[in-house]
């Protein structure tokens, strides 16, 4: 036999799917009956028709039967708009402080950040910063990428993504992937519109994805900077000091004498640099030869002259067949080479 608190307790195990909360703790259960072994309660959901609710559904039936339950009724409802602004701002408050801060940029906040950089654009800064990011979840940290690229938006696309981040209280859930949680102008924007802002809007903007976005605990938050050493940057530089900054290159001289400047920046604004990334560095034929399609040394002149070491050299391959995602299995050739440059950044 069980009551009412046995029951709380039990379900104080089930998360929120997207909230990684207790449904306890978000006050979420209501009405619980017991008859005998059978259970009887209401869930109200975050939101109306939350796309998740089967998961919750499952999970709770699941859970009750462990603790004896023959029979789960569940009734589903949502919360009002007075419960959803409560609960939010009682969400928020764990994210920003009373001055309006996003926590995560606190000096004692254990998040590390991490921003990509590139001179040139089409180098492959979103490629790195996606399988990085995914290679540090596959060891088991909690990891949040910030696509900071605000006009040239790509990691949606590139990571497969079609949902959109869901809206409480216009606070965004980041939407997840290969247990990387991630926030992307492209979320924002209908049917690929280009997005035409000036310097002040962008870096609304940038602030609001910190301080709107409930990124929950994280480890990392990788952001992937526009190309080059313009507003976003500059921004970047002063909200985030702490920031770390990977640059990324390709072997090409042309490409590497860019990056510089985006290093030469790095420097200027205090950013710690992690080391050059390699990217494209050759192609490997089946016989095993390798092929320097872009030339070699590029990437060491650059890091010769940011005083730090090319830190990974990535080759050319094809990410996982027709899939569209950009993301690298764990046992290719590249996913391997990002899994080494994870734990290099987590042994440093
Ligand atoms: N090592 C690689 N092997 C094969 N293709 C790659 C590699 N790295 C990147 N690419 C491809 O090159 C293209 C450009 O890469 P990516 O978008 O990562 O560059 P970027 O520097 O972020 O570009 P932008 O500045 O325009 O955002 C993409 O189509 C990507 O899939």
């Amino acid at each position: 036999m069980f009551v009412k608190e046995d029951v709380i307790n039990a379900l104080k195990q089930v998360e929120d799917p997207e909230l990684h909360q207790s449904i306890v703790d978000l006050n979420m259960i209501r009405n619980i009956q017991i008859n005998d072994t059978q259970i009887a309660l209401d869930i109200m959901l975050t939101i109306p028709g939350c796309p998740l609710k089967a998961t919750i559904q499952q999970d709770v039936e699941k859970t009750l039967q462990a603790i004896g339950a023959s029979d789960v009724a569940i009734t589903f409802g949502a919360m009002s708009d007075q419960e959803r602004r409560e609960l939010t701002s009682m969400l928020k408050s764990k994210n920003v402080t009373d001055q309006g801060m996003p926590n995560m940029l606190l000096p004692n906040s254990g998040v590390q950040f991490i921003a990509i950089t590139s001179g040139k654009g089409g180098v492959g800064k979103s490629t790195v910063t996606i399988n990085l990011a995914v290679a540090l979840a596959r060891l088991g940290k909690r990891v949040g990428i910030l696509d900071a690229d605000i006009y040239g938006f790509s990691i949606p696309a590139m990571m497969n993504i079609e949902q959109k981040p869901t809206m409480l209280d216009q606070t965004a859930i980041p939407v997840e992937s290969h247990g990387v949680k991630i926030m992307s102008m492209g979320f924002f924007t209908k049917d690929n519109q280009p997005v035409m802002w000036r310097g002040p809007m962008l870096n609304k903007w940038i602030r609001n994805f910190l301080v709107n976005t409930l990124w929950g605990d994280l480890d990392y938050l990788l952001i992937d900077l526009p190309p080059g050493t313009g507003d976003v940057a500059i921004d970047m530089a002063a909200m985030i000091p702490q920031a770390q900054e990977l640059i990324v290159t390709t072997p090409h001289l042309a490409a590497s004498h860019v990056a510089l400047r985006a290093g030469l920046m790095a420097q200027h604004t205090k950013h710690t640099i992690l080391g050059v990334v390699e990217n494209m560095a050759y192609f490997e034929g089946p016989d095993g030869h390798k092929n320097f399609l872009f030339g070699q040394g590029g990437a060491e002149q650059l890091a010769d002259l940011l005083q730090t070491n090319v830190i990974a050299h990535i080759p050319f391959a094809q990410p996982e067949e027709n899939t569209g995602s950009s993301v690298y299995a764990e046992e290719s050739i590249i996913g391997e080479v990002f899994t080494h440059l994870a734990e290099d950044l987590l042994y440093q």
